[in-house]
């Protein structure tokens, strides 16, 4: 017999699947952006997840304190995102919501939201979902539990770190270079209520830790798609 076999009876082929976690400014967002434009690969937020459902409780006037008000806005959460590196972009049903999740006001409510443990599985059934189908041949995710509950069997998963002043003066100056300390402030604060919840901190077994304190951002580039195209895919 000759000829394709139809796409139900094909045997599934998993893309390649890279996974980093980090806190805070350590450069997840924007090293793996990097990354996944040089390898053709998706590169998907997570984070986003959190503060568009963060921004939507916001939107209606949700006590992200009271959990079940928070978990019936899954219902209806409508999230879209956008996986290419070159077109990135978060929606909540018609609203496009990718500068807005940014705000100082998200950020300060987002630990919240992401404690819930319904609120956790419901996202992380997302995230596997577009970890598993896409185009491309491989996808980087990056977040705080991703190499230890989202992807744990990603051939490869790395801790990307810096120190506490390096992460703060990166951001600070991301946005617009306050010198104030308050986003230092801000940015401990988050991580310490997100760290109650999950280890980003320290590598699972098996995990790399990727310094990227005294590395600049291409080095920081250079050194994650080094340890990709270190790893052959499988099959
Ligand atoms: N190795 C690096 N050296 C210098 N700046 C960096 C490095 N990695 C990231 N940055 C910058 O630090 C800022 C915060 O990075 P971001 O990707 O938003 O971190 P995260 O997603 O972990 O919060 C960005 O402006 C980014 O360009
Ligand atoms: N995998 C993930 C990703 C984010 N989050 C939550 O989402 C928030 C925002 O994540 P983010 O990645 O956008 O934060 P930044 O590190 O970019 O500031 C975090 O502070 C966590 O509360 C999470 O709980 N698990």
């Amino acid at each position: 017999m000759s000829g394709a076999r139809p796409a139900a009876l094909r045997p599934s082929i998993r893309r390649f699947a890279v996974a980093v976690d980090g806190p805070a400014g350590s450069g997840k967002s924007s090293v793996s952006r990097a990354a996944a434009r040089e390898l053709g690969f998706d590169y998907q937020d997570t984070g986003a997840a959190y503060r568009a459902l963060a921004w939507l409780a916001a939107q209606r006037g949700v006590d992200v304190d009271l959990e079940d008000a928070v978990i019936g806005l899954l219902d209806d959460f409508d999230y879209e995102i956008g996986l290419d590196p070159d077109d990135y972009f978060v929606r909540v049903g018609r609203d496009t919501v990718t500068e807005a999740i940014r705000d100082p006001a998200v950020s300060a409510i987002v630990s919240r939201v992401a404690r819930i443990p319904r609120v956790r599985e419901h996202l992380t059934d997302i995230f596997r979902g577009r970890i598993a189908q896409g185009d491309r041949p491989g996808i980087i995710t990056e977040g705080r539990d991703i190499t230890t509950i989202v992807a744990p069997d990603a051939p490869v998963r790395v801790l990307l770190t810096a120190s506490e002043a390096a992460r703060q003066a990166r951001r600070a100056a991301e946005l617009g270079g306050d010198t104030s300390g308050s986003v230092g402030q801000q940015l401990s604060a988050r991580d310490a209520q997100d760290l109650r919840v999950v280890d980003f901190m320290n590598a699972a077994e098996g995990v790399t830790t990727l310094d990227s304190t005294d590395l600049d951002f291409e080095q920081t580039v250079a050194a994650l798609v080094a340890l990709i195209r270190g790893v052959p895919p499988a099959g």
